[in-house]
Formats: C-alpha cells, structure tokens, sequence
C-alpha cells in the first residue's frame, strides 16, 4: 500500500474540561482530496489546527510520509511539507500580487557594481505569471496591491501561494478552511481546479468545508465527525448525498462499532 502523504493515529483533544476529539484516525494519500465534515462544533477546525501544527494534540501521533513528526508550530509544519492556507492573514496588504506570491523566495539580480542583493521584480512577475497560468488561475494584473483586490481576490491569491509552495516542496499537503466561502461563481471555479491540478500533481489536500456540492466537485473521499469523534469514512463513488448529511446532523449511527456499543 501506497504511504499516506499524512496519517494521524488515535488523536485526542481537549481543551481544558472540553473534549474536542477523542481517538481520531485520519490519513490521506498524495495526489488524494479528502473532504473534512461535519456540524459546527464537530471538530474540524481543531483536527486541522493539529495538522498545520497550530495546536498540540493531547494524546495520538502524527505521520508525515510515514515519519513521525513532532509539530510544534506552523513552521515545523511547513518545513514537513505541510501547508495550511490562511485566507486573509498571510498577505501584506501594501505590496503587489507579484511580491506577496514570492515572499521568502525573492530573485536577487546584481547591481551596477556587481553585488547580488537588489530585488528583481520584473523576473518575479515573469516567474509568478507563469506559475498562476499554471495552476490556472486568473488574478488582477500582477502590479496591483492585493488591498485593493476584493475579499475573493485576496482569497485566490492566498490559495494560489500557498500552492506555488507546496509543489515547490514536492509530495506535499495543502489543508484548507472554506477556501470558497467568499467567493463568486468564477472564482469558485477557479479554486476547484486548481485543487484538482494539484491534487493531479501529487499534492495530498484536505479541505475543511460544510459545502457538500464542493466536497462532490473535488473531493474523492469525505471524512465526517460528529461530536469530536469520527463516524464515517467513505469514498464518495461508493455513498450517497442522504447518508453523508445523516452522519453530519447524527441521524445516520456511525460506521464505526463504538465501545460503548460493545460493552
Ligand atoms: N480554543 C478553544 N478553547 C476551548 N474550546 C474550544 C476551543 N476551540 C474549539 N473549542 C471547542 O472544541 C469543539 C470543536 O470545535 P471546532 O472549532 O474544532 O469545531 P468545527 O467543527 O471546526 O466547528 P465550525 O464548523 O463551527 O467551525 C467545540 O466544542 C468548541 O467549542
């Protein structure tokens, strides 16, 4: 069997006296799109927060290409290959599209005396215009302020620079919050295929979304809490529609014999 891209093994969390999750298993493959679900509360967000390494969980393990990893922060994350897109946070609102897509990978270029240290802009529109046609996706024209993009805008370019870093790192794994709550019908296209050309490419996606057409247009399979515990794990080829909403609201018993049952 092939190595899951990320695996997550008995996760526990709690917040204080709260039980956020309680024995989570979780893995998704490279090149696989995993629809995270379930109600407000459920656990989704923590379960992410514990992937991107913005939390610690309180008890299980997590794997990354099958080597255990000790996430402590976000960076640790990122530097394992994991790459969690924050919509709004990660932009600096007075730069342009083309600097905010190449932020930590400038291209130097020598000045007139032959040090190495102005910043080439020119070479860093070229190269981020063609990495964006790439991915297919269609921005403002690259010198424009991302504060004067609208809030959808701002959201692709986001998207779209987290992905320029996960392929650049390789087999990687992009985890994303509602990345089309914001958006219009074009954009939504737009970020839908370019989970797909990236999920084409290798990268491992998780996608945390109470949008069930989205999870039907990219995902191949739905992960669903309920409750801070995991109760269905199906492809969506093998389900259908009305047994996903039932293991969201709890109408539908969980796929999984719980010890309560057994006991
Ligand atoms: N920082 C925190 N401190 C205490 N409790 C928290 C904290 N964050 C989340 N919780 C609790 O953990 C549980 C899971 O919350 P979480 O945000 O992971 O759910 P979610 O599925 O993402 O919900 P939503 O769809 O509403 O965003 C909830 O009971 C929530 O109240």
């Amino acid at each position: 069997m092939m190595t899951a891209a990320l695996r997550l093994t008995g996760i526990d969390m709690h917040y204080g006296y709260v039980r956020a999750l309680t024995g989570i298993d979780f893995h998704v493959q490279p090149g696989e799109v995993v629809g995270l679900l379930g109600d407000n509360g459920a656990g989704k967000s923590t379960l992410l927060k514990i992937m991107s390494g913005a939390h610690r969980p309180s008890g299980g393990t997590v794997e990354v290409h099958g080597r255990k990893v000790e996430l402590h922060e976000p960076s640790d994350a990122a530097r394992a290959g994991v790459q969690m897109v924050y919509q709004d946070l990660a932009l600096v609102d007075a730069q342009d599209i083309a600097t905010n897509l190449n932020i930590g990978r400038e291209i130097l270029r020598r000045g007139p005396l032959g040090w190495l240290g102005f910043v080439d802009h020119k070479a860093m529109r070229r190269r981020s215009e063609a990495e964006l046609d790439r991915l297919g996706v269609r921005t403002a024209p690259m010198t424009r302020p991302v504060e004067m993009l609208s809030g959808g805008q701002r959201q692709v370019v986001a998207l779209a620079r987290s992905a320029i870093r996960v392929a650049g790192a390789g087999q990687g794994v992009l985890l994303l919050d509602e990345p089309t709550a914001a958006l219009g019908y074009e954009q939504t296209k737009q970020v839908e295929a370019l989970i797909r050309r990236m999920a084409a490419e290798g990268v491992a996606i998780v996608l945390v979304t109470h949008n069930l057409p989205l999870c039907h247009e990219v995902a191949d399979r739905v992960v669903i809490l309920n409750r801070g515990v995991k109760v269905a794990d199906v492809r969506l080829d093998e389900t259908e529609n009305d047994h996903i909403v039932g293991w969201i609201t709890g109408a539908r018993p969980s796929q999984f014999v719980t010890r309560q049952e057994i006991s």
